[in-house]
């Protein structure tokens, strides 16, 4: 059974507006890592709430875990775009933040946040407070805490699109071991086609208007990788197709 399902999705925001989607058929398995990609206004981040439960579609179901949802469900874990952290808690106090919400902690959480943190590079980092941070140290932070509560499923929205290059690419190595670690189904929307084929076992082009999934492409290469699989010819040929389906769309390329 498919851990998410999204089963003839139309949404309309208001009456006057056209719908954003045509019955939209989804389905992505436990512990798979699916990237969305599409033209900036394709419905990316429409699709991602509505599998996080944050948007209700106007026909048709999104289904978790076998159940229809109707509210954020505690399966889901959501990464935004801009690292969301609380300037007056430490590293530490803010990857402990969602147990914290749930639970008095105990020396277990506080160990594990500490494993965490190690795992992205930060063990040294816990002290400081989230203005001593780099951009990159902050979406460190931002995933520790994300794997902290090792979500069943991980919606992340263009999580390292504001990093340089370096970063971004140490970032993606730390996500793939994390992802694998944690066995986390994750649902990743990037609008760079290399990461989005670098990351996932299969990439999905959302296009047209109203729009639909346009194509899938699984990429067959085994997870985790290494990032010398970049510069790999017939992984190139991947990246290359997609950016060709993409330009065929027509629209707005961001
Ligand atoms: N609250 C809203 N009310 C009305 N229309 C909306 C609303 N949110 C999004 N839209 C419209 O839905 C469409 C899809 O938007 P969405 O943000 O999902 O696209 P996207 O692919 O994530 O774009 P980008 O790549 O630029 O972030 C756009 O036409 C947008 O204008």
């Amino acid at each position: 059974m498919p851990i998410i399902t999204c089963q003839d999705i139309v949404l309309q925001f208001n009456t006057e507006q056209a719908p954003i989607f045509d019955h939209i058929q989804l389905e992505i398995q436990e512990g798979e890592f699916v990237s969305i990609i599409g033209k900036s206004g394709s419905g990316k981040t429409t699709l991602l709430q509505m599998i996080g439960g944050l948007l209700t579609p106007t026909k048709g179901e999104v289904s978790v875990l076998g159940q229809v949802i109707s509210e954020p469900p505690d399966e889901i874990t959501y990464v935004f775009q801009k690292p969301v952290l609380l300037e007056w808690r430490n590293v530490l106090e803010n990857v402990l933040m969602p147990i914290e919400l749930k639970r008095k902690l105990t020396q277990q959480d506080c160990d594990k946040a500490l494993e965490v943190l190690a795992s992205v590079g930060l063990e040294d980092h816990q002290k400081k407070y989230p203005h001593e941070l780099s951009g990159g140290m902050m979406s460190r932070v931002t995933l520790a805490r994300a794997f902290m509560m090792e979500p069943k499923i991980l919606l992340m929205d263009e999580p390292f699109s504001a990093l340089d290059a370096m970063t971004k690419e140490q970032l993606q190595l730390e996500l793939m071991k994390l992802t694998r670690k944690y066995r986390t189904t994750t649902v990743f929307i990037t609008h760079d086609i290399t990461e989005a084929a670098y990351l996932a076992d299969r990439v999905i082009l959302l296009g047209g208007q109203p729009a639909n999934v346009m194509q899938e492409l699984h990429v067959p290469f085994i997870r985790p990788r290494p990032k010398e699989i970049k510069f790999d010819s017939s992984f190139i040929e991947i990246v290359k197709g997609l950016h060709n389906s993409i330009e065929g769309l027509g629209g707005h390329s961001k």
